[in-house]
């Protein structure tokens, strides 16, 4: 049974400690722990925090492996600090029967990097129009907790209903991707002074708003749990604030993306920037910002939605949604809300790891950093700076956002209960 002593590091970003992982499971935390018979890990005053979990991930098998695999896209997880991921349903075929889930699931066993939990559809082909077997993907071996239409609303309130009250039979949640489909007919970037001026069909921020309020007055109705994706107005984070004061079950999730970047940016026209929902404004960036340090939004997530060079290299228009965000997402988060003082490194293992596992029911993650918890941890060099260099990432596609932009942090080490999936920034 392997031991390894992580010697030196600041356990959520506290005094430097001693981890002593034994096996699958962390064994003992402490100072001047003995290295007797394990491989000693010098933290040298890294950052160890649980290991990540990412709520929304496109990891696009089966269907568009030419944009990424479930094992490039779980390098790519273990790359970016993280022990478990949720597969978005968007696939093709679409994850809307218990064999494709199965199958999504079986291939994140075989490769290891990270644990993969595959999203379940909510309904058949992600059309709306029809409620997917939801229980017997529950049921099958994927277990399946999470139901989304993600890259599409379930704009149907009788659908929507129905999908909460049955989910809500065996504690499952629906992660909506608000987004009101006739309002954003031809919407190609955030509806705003920027759109007007380039003369691009606008994505107004009310299609999305509007959605949100009527699903969280649904979740009430039903007494279920709902989740929204992508949070990315500050009218949608009122919305959110008012629902949890009034004890609605709804908690919410903003990507990295939209905590940095803004509308500004598609004055270049360059379609990296392309992404749904929109990049929206410096004040939206702001009130997410804001709300995710008071907790109105619960967690960070990637919406790692790779895409290969031909369908983002071409005009505007034509070009595919969606950034990967898997291997920059802790610098990004580090960058807009540690150095700003909106979080602590604690707060950032809950917004990225305990609470996503606890929506997501990810048994074994987001555990506190103690004996007798499974070893699923990352080490994080916090005190590196350095510009984004997508040649180096582990995803197929290199569709980052941030490319010669410079981030704070890299993740130097990542274990997978006990099993290091990432050693000195090289994967295993
Ligand atoms: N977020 C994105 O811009 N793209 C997502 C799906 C989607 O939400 O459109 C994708 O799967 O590519």
């Amino acid at each position: 049974m392997s031991k390894t002593l992580i010697r030196g590091a600041k356990v959520l970003g506290g005094a430097p400690q001693d981890v002593l992982i034994d096996g699958q499971t962390i064994a003992e935390v402490g100072t001047g722990l003995s290295a007797e018979g394990a491989e000693v890990v010098e933290a040298d005053g890294k950052v160890l925090l649980p290991g990540l979990v990412d709520l929304h991930t496109h990891l696009r098998e089966p269907g568009r492996e030419d944009s990424e695999t479930v094992l490039t896209g779980t390098r790519a997880a273990a790359s970016g600090g993280y022990t478990a991921v949720f597969a978005m349903a968007n696939t093709f075929p679409v994850a809307d029967t218990a064999g494709v889930v199965e199958q999504v699931y079986r291939l994140g066993q075989q490769h290891g990097y990270c644990d993969v939990q595959p999203i379940g559809a909510v309904t058949i082909g992600l059309e709306g129009r029809k409620l997917a077997e939801l229980g017997a993907m529950h049921e099958s071996a994927a277990g399946v907790t999470v139901f989304s239409d993600d890259g599409k609303c379930v704009d149907d309130a009788v659908i929507m209903r129905r999908a909460l009250e049955y989910v809500k039979a065996f504690g499952g949640v629906v992660a909506q991707h608000a987004q009101e489909p006739r309002l954003t007919e031809g919407a190609q970037m955030n509806e705003g002074v920027v759109s007007a001026e380039l003369g691009l069909g606008g994505w107004p921020a009310v299609a999305e708003e509007s959605i949100i309020a009527r699903d969280v007055l649904l979740a009430e109705h039903v007494g279920s749990r709902v989740h929204i994706c992508h949070l990315s107005t500050a009218g949608s984070v009122e919305i959110v604030r008012w629902a949890k004061s009034r004890g609605i079950q709804v908690t919410a999730e903003v990507t990295p993306h939209h905590l940095l970047l803004t509308d500004e940016l598609v004055r270049s026209y360059d379609p990296v920037y392309k992404v749904n929902p929109p990049l929206r404004t410096e004040r939206d960036v702001l009130a997410l910002r804001e709300a995710l340090a008071d907790g109105t939004i619960d967690i960070v997530a990637t919406d790692h939605a790779p895409h290969p060079h031909e369908d983002k290299d071409c005009e505007w228009a034509a070009a595919a949604m969606g950034m990967v965000g898997l291997e920059t997402a802790l610098s990004v988060v580090q960058e807009t809300m540690v150095e700003t003082g909106l979080l602590d490194w604690a707060q950032v293992a809950e917004r990225m790891s305990t609470k996503p596992a606890e929506i997501g029911r990810a048994t074994g993650h987001g555990r506190p950093v103690s004996a007798g918890e499974p070893a699923n941890l990352t080490l994080v060099d916090t005190a590196y700076r350095g510009a984004v260099d997508p040649a180096g990432f582990a995803s197929r596609s290199r569709n980052t956002p941030y490319e010669g932009r410079e981030l704070p942090g890299r993740v130097t080490h990542t274990w997978l209960r006990g099993k290091a999936t990432l050693v000195d920034g090289k994967l295993t």
